[in-house]
């Protein structure tokens, strides 16, 4: 952080309101965390690469998370873009100990819902903890950011997660609906301020108030789609007592939740903290104490749901816009195509494959919510020939019977910019690119040329090098 930043840090850590029990943020470890550069660190995705990087230390609380020794230039490694792993802020990687230390598995797949996911870091996390038979939702309101979520998820490969884009509000139709819920709440960012020192402009002690009001509203809004006996994961990535622990007061007070303790080691330097009136644990990271960013966290489990009308569940099946009755027979075609068993859904003409297991989920949601992913697109039937959607080349759910073609790093990338590449393949038709093992995207190879498939919005504008 530059000299000036440093000096509006230090004007500014007086006003941050004092952490009950532990009184203010101290001003010179603050300020000297500040003159760091933040650490980089990723996270594998099991499902893709096997953790095996014993050399890169490892994050402390996290099962697939590394620290590198520098940042490299992400968009030119094409493991990146075949998502092998996430680029993720160290702290963020607790949600893991949090869900695995509250959520207690029972014998019917969970239900989770991630209430403000987007970019995705914590949804991708999410997605490995669950198994194939689990629903993830994962929520965005701001319909540019659901996109670039849904981008991420596509990337990440899994059936089992979904996104939407609707407003927290919306899930007032899907009363005791989910187990889990994680509100990673928007909020005034301090806790980010070493990464990001212009959000240093934005910080008042108003805004700090209209976080916490927002805070307040938008768990009001979504907790009635929590089942009793549910647990929320609440977290913020700002300082201030207001946005976490009077946050935690405020939710114990009004929505029939009790704290839960998360065990954690006394090595991690995790910060616990206990809210003044209902003694609700928190759990803060501090840059000045640990490897990672400024976080919080805090976990909930629903004692009683409140008075609710008839489920939504129960509501009469609506019939499916778009329902086909060709679906049946289609299905053997996209068989080939996938390793699993799936359900097979038709919308305008685009086929989808969601896990057998979500298809009531399905019913319910799709009139309920504005899904912008559902399990895996799997692409368009053209007559005799089908044309492949972008996200079953990313699948971790493709069949290894498809036709595959490996590229070096050099071809990878120029695939990556859309260019054409193997011209000279003597394989024609569809074949799925793939680097280091991992599926890129499609080529459709023709007697003297190559169609590249890689989604134009998605491809490598910069330079390679
Ligand atoms: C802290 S960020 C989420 C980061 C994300 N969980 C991750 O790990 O990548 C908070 C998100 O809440 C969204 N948001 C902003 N206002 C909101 C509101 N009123 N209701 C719900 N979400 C909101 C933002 O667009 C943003 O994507």
């Amino acid at each position: 952080m530059e000299q000036a930043a440093l000096a509006k840090l230090s004007a500014i850590i007086p006003q941050i309101s004092a952490v009950p029990g532990l009184g203010h943020l101290p001003e010179a470890a603050v300020i000297a965390a500040h003159q760091q550069v933040p650490l980089t660190s990723i996270r594998y995705n099991p499902c893709k690469l096997n953790f095996s990087q014993p050399e890169l230390p490892a994050v402390p609380w996290s099962s697939y998370g590394v620290y590198l020794t520098e940042r490299p230039v992400f968009t030119l490694d094409p493991l990146f873009h075949a998502g092998a792993y996430y680029v993720q802020e160290a702290s963020s990687m607790f949600v893991e100990h949090a869900f695995k230390n509250t959520v207690q598995r029972g014998e019917v797949p969970l239900r989770v819902l991630d209430l403000c996911a987007a970019p995705g870091g914590k949804s991708t996390l999410l997605a490995s903890l669950l198994h194939e038979e689990d629903l993830l939702i994962s929520n965005e309101v701001i319909q540019t950011r659901a996109s670039v979520l849904a981008e991420n998820l596509t990337r990440w490969g899994q059936m089992n997660t979904w996104v939407s884009n609707n407003d927290p509000k919306d899930f007032a139709k899907l009363p005791e609906y989910f187990d889990v819920m994680l509100i990673d709440a928007p909020c005034t960012g301090s806790g980010l301020w070493r990464k990001d020192a212009d959000a240093l402009d934005e910080w008042s002690r108003d805004h700090v108030k209209l976080c916490s009001e927002r805070q307040k509203r938008i768990l009001a809004d979504a907790l009635p789609a929590l089942k009793q006996d549910g647990v929320l994961l609440y977290a913020t990535c700002s300082y201030s007592a207001e946005e976490n622990e009077m946050v935690c007061d405020w939710i114990c007070e009004n929505m029939g939740m009790e704290s839960l303790k998360i065990p954690v080691e006394t090595a991690w330097n995790i910060t616990e903290t206990v809210s003044e009136k209902h003694h609700a644990a928190g759990y803060r990271f501090y840059p000045w104490q640990l490897n990672g960013e400024g976080f919080f966290l805090a976990a909930f489990r629903k004692k009683e749901a409140a008075e609710q009308e008839e489920p939504a569940r129960k509501q009469k099946k609506q019939q499916q816009k778009g329902g086909n009755p060709k679906a049946k027979d289609e299905t053997q075609r996209w068989k080939a195509w996938l390793n699993n068993d799936f359900a097979l859904i038709e919308k305008n003409e685009e086929w989808y494959g969601i896990h057998a297991a979500h298809k009531k989920d399905y019913e319910l949601l799709q009139p309920l919510l504005r899904i912008k992913k559902t399990g895996t697109a799997l692409g368009k039937i053209a007559g005799k020939d089908i044309i492949p959607d972008h996200e079953l080349a990313l699948s971790i759910h493709l069949s290894g019977d498809v036709k595959r073609v490996a590229a070096d790093k050099e071809t990878a990338l120029l695939f990556l910019k859309k260019e054409e590449v193997l011209k000279d393949n003597p394989v024609k038709g569809w074949q799925l690119l793939t680097y280091e093992g991992l599926g890129l995207g499609w080529g459709k190879w023709l007697p003297n040329r190559m169609n590249n498939y890689f989604p134009k919005n998605w491809r490598i504008r910069m330079e390679l090098r």
